[in-house]
Formats: C-alpha cells, structure tokens, sequence
C-alpha cells in the first residue's frame, strides 16, 4: 500500500515543484484543486475534470454533512464511488464554511452550532465530529477543524482565535487516529501578523501533520496583503511537507503565491466564473456577455486546446450565454478549469528548469488590461 508521501523535486527560488504520493494516485505539485462542494464540480462531468488534468478536486464535510449526509455516503462506499472520481479528494474541515454561509452560529471551545442553510435544522460540528464526518466520506487528505476569522480583526481576536484552533487542531490529531494512506493536514492561523502565524506554525509542527495549510487569507484583505502574509508565511512552516494555501485565486494571485513556495490551491473562481460567462485567457479576462463578441468567429483564446477552443467561436459562446443554456456553464467551465491546470503545468515545468522569473515576466507581459 502507498503511504502518503511528498517528494519534493525542486526549487527555483522560493518556488518548488514535486510530487504528493496517495494510494489513490500521484499529485503533480504546484497543484490547483477544482471545488467540488456537493459531490461534482458544478457542470462537469469527472472524466471532463480529469480531462484538464487535475490530480485531485475538493469536497466540503459542510455542504455533504447537511445534505446527502456523510453517513449515507458512506453506506453507498464513499465519497469516491458516489461522485464516480477514484483520484485523491482533499475534503475541507466544515469551520470556514460555517462562518460564511450558516446561520444562528454559536462558537464555543467546544466547537460550533449553527442552522442548515439549506432546511434551518441543527447542527453542531467540533474537531471530533468533523473528523468523522471525513473518515466517512473516505477523502484521502483531511484537513483540521479550524476557525478562520474575518478580517479585518484586532490582534486581540486574531491571538484568541488562532490559538483556539491550535488546541482544536490537537484535538483533531488525537480523534483522526492513525490512518495509514489517508493524511491529516494543519492549518496555521494567525492573520497578517508574522509573530502569530509564526507561534501557530510551533505549535502544529508540535503536533505533528502529514502537510501544512495557510488558512485565514483569501477572506478579502487584497492581494497585496495576502502576497505580503504569504512573503513570511511558507517559510515558517516544514520544508519537507506539502504546504497548501486555501481559497486561492485569481491567476495573478496563484503564481504569485508559488513564487513565495505554496504547492497547492483551491478555489471556487474558474468553476463559478465560468458560469457567469467570464473567461480566464493567457491574455486575460474576456466577459463572452458583452456585445462586442457577437459576431467574433475566433475562439476564446487560440492557444488554448480545450473543447470550448478547439471546436466553437466567441459568437456562439456569446449566444448560447445571452440564451442561458446549459453548454454556455459547461463551455466556460471547462475552459477555466484547463486554463488553471495549464498555468499550473507551466510553472511546474518553469521550476524544473530553473526559469521560473522569465516565465512570470511572460505571464505578466501577456495580460492585457481589462476586457479583451
Ligand atoms: C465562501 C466562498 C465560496 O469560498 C471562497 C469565496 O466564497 C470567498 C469569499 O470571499 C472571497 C474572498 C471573494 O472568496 O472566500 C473563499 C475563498 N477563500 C478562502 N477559502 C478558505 C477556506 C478555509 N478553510 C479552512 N478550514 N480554514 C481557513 O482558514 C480557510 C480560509 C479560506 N479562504
Ligand atoms: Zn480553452
């Protein structure tokens, strides 16, 4: 059985590139992690997801808790099998989730009580509970229950709530147990402040986790905040073990945080957009809705080699949007979604062989400002 494992195959300044080992397959890193909240990635077909080559997508114990529930996904073999994706799945823990889309929250140290958004029942989720609730959906990597505060916040609260989550990411490593092949991430808290996210990275590598997330950033401080957090940050936590920033982002923001030495990211961006008609080019962003690509025979982006590119022209993007069918999500979604894992291939190869600065300097001289 394939342990879990990080073989790191390379650096170009801070930037590193290598390779997660699961018992469900190999993550090529940098790695983007599609968002997979309700068991699919909205408008994709799995074997399209792995079309765009993606090594592993994201589920969400929050949104799978509340509705089919973890327990009949487990009684009908998992989260793999029910999704019909055998690849790794990393599942998010439920806290961040639960700040941001239920209601009637309570937070104590024991954990959180909140009402379904979907159906206003009860719930209550604490580091026991949601490591359950992940063993049962079988993801391969679970990440601790945290709590992740909005910003901005005052030290005081920053202080109060990382080390809340340091005593619940204990508690998660005590009640995950020993899983061999599945892993258990951390996540450093600690804001914008350097002092703090540096006492929370003492106290997980204390603890001991199979990778390391910097959570509490993506939550709306910019990215030139973020990019500073992210300039101390990675560095703070162990070298030899996968290091995940949760949340992020647009392109610019990806490859400017692996440039300051983060593996892997998530985010609901190039799913969510690719919905609401906005494309993401290697020359930057093209909003198919606008007038202006009405009677456009080219493609979206020539040097692009998804089905949306290869096989249909701006015009029909911009109709079948303006019409609201279904193809418009599916088109967008896919583009996006191969873009980003074509960004991600490219920098992994950049770091490879050492060129990673001139293929950021490309990647910026392409973008044209605005809408093109
Ligand atoms: C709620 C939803 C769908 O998730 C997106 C998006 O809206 C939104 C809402 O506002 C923007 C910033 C624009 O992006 O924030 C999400 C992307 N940022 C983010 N995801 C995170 C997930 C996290 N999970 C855990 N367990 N702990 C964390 O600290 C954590 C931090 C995170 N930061
Ligand atoms: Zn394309």
């Amino acid at each position: 059985m394939t342990r879990f494992s990080f073989d790191l195959q390379g650096t170009d300044g801070s930037a590193r590139t290598g390779v997660i080992h699961t018992p469900r397959g190999q993550i090529r890193t940098p790695a983007f992690m599609p968002v997979g909240t309700a068991a699919t990635v909205k408008a994709m077909l799995p074997e399209s997801v792995e079309a765009t080559g993606a090594d592993i997508l994201l589920g969400n114990t929050y949104h799978l808790m509340l509705r089919p529930t973890a327990e009949r996904i487990d009684r009908l073999g998992g989260l793999h099998r029910f999704m019909n994706w055998d690849r790794p799945i990393l599942t998010d823990s439920g806290g961040f989730q639960v700040m941001s889309l239920a209601d009637l929250r309570k937070l104590t140290e024991e954990g959180v009580s909140f009402r379904s958004h979907v159906d206003g029942s009860k719930h209550m989720l604490t580091p026991e509970r949601s490591m359950e609730i992940q063993r049962l959906l079988g993801s391969d990597i679970v990440m601790c229950f945290d709590e992740c505060p909005a910003l901005p916040a005052d030290r005081k609260r920053i202080e109060e709530s990382m080390r809340l989550s340091m005593r619940w990411a204990a508690r998660s490593r005590e009640a995950f147990g020993d899983r061999p092949g599945h892993a258990l991430f951390g996540i450093q808290q600690g804001g914008l402040e350097e002092d703090m996210r540096e006492e929370s990275a003492e106290a997980l590598r204390a603890i001991g986790f199979d990778g390391y997330a910097i959570g509490g950033l993506a939550v709306g401080e910019g990215q030139e905040a973020m990019f500073r957090a992210l300039d101390f940050a990675p560095a703070q936590l162990p070298e030899d073990k996968p290091r995940y920033l949760m949340g992020v982002g647009k392109p610019d923001d990806i490859v400017g945080a692996v440039k300051r030495g983060v593996d892997m990211m998530d985010c609901v961006l190039p799913s969510r957009s690719g919905r609401t008609g906005q494309a993401w080019t290697r020359r930057g962003q093209v909003n198919i809705k606008n007038a202006r690509h009405a009677d456009d025979p080219r493609p979206l982006d020539a040097d692009c080699t998804c089905p949306a590119c290869r096989n249909y022209s701006r015009a029909y993007l911009h109709h079948v949007f303006r019409a609201q069918e279904m193809i418009s999500g599916m088109l967008l979604t896919w583009h996006n979604l191969h873009y980003y894992q074509d960004l991600m291939a490219g920098m992994r190869a950049a770091i490879a062989e050492n060129r990673f600065a001139a293929f950021e300097a490309a990647f910026h001289a392409a973008r044209a400002e605005g809408d093109i």
